[in-house]
């Protein structure tokens, strides 16, 4: 990461406009980030690589519970019958439409499902009338290499009985397995008017964090959302599920933070496309409509993409002219919306194709799999920064590929 981004100058004369004292205003940012804006006020043009270069330091984590430490985490989705723990991977990993989860048969023994997408992890389906602590499952093949728990409960039926059980479940495994997230997802909240939607949730978490503190545990790792098949929150959850599981995510983070700071960014947001889970995102506040906007527009872009999108296999003739080598190298879209006074730009990361499967149920047996940088801009960044923009984020795509290897 030896490359610095450059910054938008008209953000250095308002900075330096409104300081009297510029290293007082300049303590704010990241050493890095300061260095950068203190040649601005230096007059600078360019902000150049730093002469000693600081060596990356990478936040180098393992799985919390993982022995092997290979970094395929492992989600349990489970809780009481019919709560919609098959609807939520089939809509999630499947694509399946939210309607047709009504014609989706009771599970009846564990599903095992590997996904392989930019990260490769698997998903377990429990049926609900199980007793995962029953001395007849091997309890440790179940938990010990586990990413997250994901405990879904139905807000639209009653509650008490889904609750006993978590709490007997978290009882369990903080004896054996402490470091396990559980996530509980309040699900079908989109029946639910704003405010029963609203006691229904605060309902469940006192009840859950009650029971918890009686027993002596009160500071497990139990997260909660709000969740539903039919809108964009059952992804956004599950976006925040995996993230946990990313080791590199401070990295990650510290890198969109960066990137927004010197192109004046609303929000940034790394996507892994085929499953529209978002992987990190910078550390201003989070809005479900942004969330939505992002999505809507992979669609887009998938969609357009399929339709004059072509392959290029390896050795294809004419390669050398475009500077590619077949689909190993990542490859770049780009593309600005104009949407009120907002922009839309969207960067491809990381493509790769892989083989599916045979197992797998998804349709398309070939299937790229890539990350994509999404960004929102406001009025402050115009189309005219777009070069720019296109360097600055090629600054970021290079020092992904040091932190984050596909
Ligand atoms: N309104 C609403 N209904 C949902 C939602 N998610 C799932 N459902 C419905 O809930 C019903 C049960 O869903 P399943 O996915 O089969 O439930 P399950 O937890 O896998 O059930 P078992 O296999 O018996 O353990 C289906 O009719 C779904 O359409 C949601 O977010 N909102």
């Amino acid at each position: 990461m030896n490359s610095s981004l450059l910054t938008i100058p008209a953000r250095r004369r308002r900075l330096s406009d409104e300081m009297e004292d510029p290293d007082e205003g300049l303590s704010r940012f990241q050493p890095a980030a300061r260095l950068t804006m203190l040649r601005y006020l230096q007059d600078l043009h360019e902000a150049e690589t730093p002469l000693d270069a600081v060596p990356p330091q990478y936040h180098t984590g393992r799985l919390p519970n993982s022995k092997s430490g290979d970094g395929k985490p492992r989600l349990l989705l489970m809780g009481q019958r019919r709560s919609g723990k098959s609807s939520i991977s089939s809509v999630v990993f499947h694509k399946l439409p939210p309607s047709e989860t009504l014609y989706i048969e009771a599970t009846t023994r564990v599903k095992k499902e590997s996904m392989h997408s930019f990260m490769d992890f698997q998903v377990w389906d429990f049926p609900g009338h199980v007793d995962y602590f029953d001395p007849a499952f091997d309890t440790e093949n179940i938990f010990e290499e586990i990413g997250a728990l994901i405990w879904v409960i139905d807000a639209q039926d009653e509650y008490i009985d889904a609750i006993m059980r978590l709490h007997k479940t978290i009882l369990n495994l903080q004896q054996h397995y402490p470091a396990i997230n559980v996530e509980v997802f309040v699900h079908k909240v989109d029946g639910l008017s704003d405010d029963f939607r609203q006691d229904t949730f605060r309902d469940i978490i006192q009840r859950v964090q009650d029971d918890l503190s009686d027993a002596g545990f009160e500071n497990a790792p139990v997260s909660f959302y709000q969740t539903s098949i039919y809108d964009h929150s059952i992804f956004e959850a599950f976006s925040k599920v995996i993230q946990k599981l990313i080791p590199q995510l401070p990295t990650l983070e510290a890198l969109l933070n960066s990137l927004c700071l010197s192109c004046r960014i609303e929000k940034a947001y790394l996507f892994d496309v085929l499953s529209k889970i978002y992987i990190a995102t910078d550390t201003s506040p989070t809005d479900i409509g942004n969330y939505e906007l992002c999505s809507d527009y992979i669609d887009v872009i998938v969609d357009v993409s399929e339709i004059y999108g072509w392959d290029r296999p390896e050795g294809e003739a004419g390669e050398e002219e475009y500077g590619e080598s077949g689909n190993q190298d990542a490859e770049s879209l780009i593309t600005m919306e104009k949407k009120g006074n907002n922009y839309l730009y969207l960067r491809e990361i990381n493509k790769s194709v892989f083989q599916r499967p045979e197992s797998a149920s998804m349709a398309d047996p070939k299937q790229s799999r890539y990350l994509a940088l999404i960004c929102l801009m406001g009025e402050d960044s115009s189309a005219e920064k777009k070069a720019l923009i296109d360097y600055n984020v090629g600054v970021f795509q290079e020092a992904l590929k040091q932190v984050f290897p596909r």
